[in-house]
């Protein structure tokens, strides 16, 4: 059995002066939820469309499942969510879902795919009139419908508000749960920080950062949550979440944390002024994609 999902060796990918990708090597586990990240023009997109067979690399080699990624996306076996991908116009949620499970040969059950993307109660709506977040449920459930081992999100929260957003990571998750393999790009850190098991960053086409999240937030060196002193009651801080030790330097109170975003979240609306974190996951991803540790 083998046991890699998706495997890009050395791929290379130029758009006219542009190199979008340059050498990149990455392996993705099967069970495995990995999130992409990195700045914009990083080259996400362009890789998740070489995963997909939509974009041909100008170097190197991919397959998924040992297969072409066409061969693979025939099957079934691979399933996605693309940025802004249309589907046809004047269509119901229900007939564009029924249009998706066709191109299959092995669909999810209709009323379980409503179910599982958050459509049942859009079924009969005019997908072409849905709000941003409602019309990502429908490319989500375009994604589930061939019951892919694969599902590629590339920033599939986009456009969802809070509510729709939980709803759709508990049912990523229990995908993922299943023993099927999630990859997702995103821009919110604490997204990738909490539903991935592993972390890949890109900047400028090259991986710079390859770990599970709390390998590459220890890439960004000390972890301490700084603020003002003020005169503040510190008795308590000693006892926050991931607090090892408080210190008064100057004017300055200093935590040295096991978990800064942890100990941030705990600070937060308590006041504090100059509030200043280091070692977070946003401080790693700023040191690893910009060179700097601002
Ligand atoms: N079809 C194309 N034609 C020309 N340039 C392209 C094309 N596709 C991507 N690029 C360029 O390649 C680089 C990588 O783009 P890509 O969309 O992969 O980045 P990304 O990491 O997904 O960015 P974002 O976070 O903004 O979505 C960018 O400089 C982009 O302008």
């Amino acid at each position: 059995m083998n046991d890699v999902a998706v495997r890009l060796s050395g791929i290379g990918r130029r758009f006219g002066a542009v190199r979008a990708l340059d050498g990149l090597d990455l392996t993705i586990e099967r069970g495995s939820v990995v999130a992409l990240l990195g700045p914009n023009g990083a080259g996400k997109t362009t890789a998740v469309s070489i995963m997909l067979g939509l974009t041909s690399p100008g170097t190197g080699t991919v397959t998924v499942f040992g297969q072409t990624p066409a061969a693979a996306v025939r099957a079934g076996r691979v399933g996605a969510m693309m940025q802004d991908a249309g589907v046809v116009p004047v269509a119901t949620v229900r007939e564009v879902v029924e249009l998706a499970r066709s191109l299959y040969p092995d669909p999810l059950p209709l009323d379980r795919l409503l179910h599982t993307a958050g459509l049942t109660d859009l079924a009969g709506r005019r997908w072409d009139r849905l709000s941003g977040g409602e019309a990502q449920r429908v490319r989500f459930g375009f994604a589930l419908a061939g019951a892919p081992e694969l599902l590629v999100l590339d920033e599939p929260t986009t456009a969802m508000d809070v509510a729709a957003r939980d709803l759709f990571w508990e049912t990523v998750h229990s995908y993922a749960a299943d023993g099927h393999t999630v990859l997702f790009s995103t821009h919110q850190l604490h997204e990738a920080d909490r539903f991935a098991d592993r972390i890949v960053v890109l900047a400028a086409g090259r991986l710079v950062a390859d770990g599970s999240p709390a390998e590459i937030r220890a890439l960004a060196g000390g972890r301490t949550v700084a603020f003002d002193r003020d005169g503040t009651p510190a008795d308590d801080l000693a006892g926050l979440p991931g607090v090892r030790s408080v210190e008064i330097r100057g004017d300055r109170v200093v935590l040295t944390t096991d978990d800064a975003d942890t100990t941030d979240a705990a600070l937060a609306g308590r006041g504090f002024r100059g509030l200043e974190v280091t070692g977070s996951l946003d401080a790693a991803f700023k040191s690893l994609t910009t060179g700097k540790d601002d």
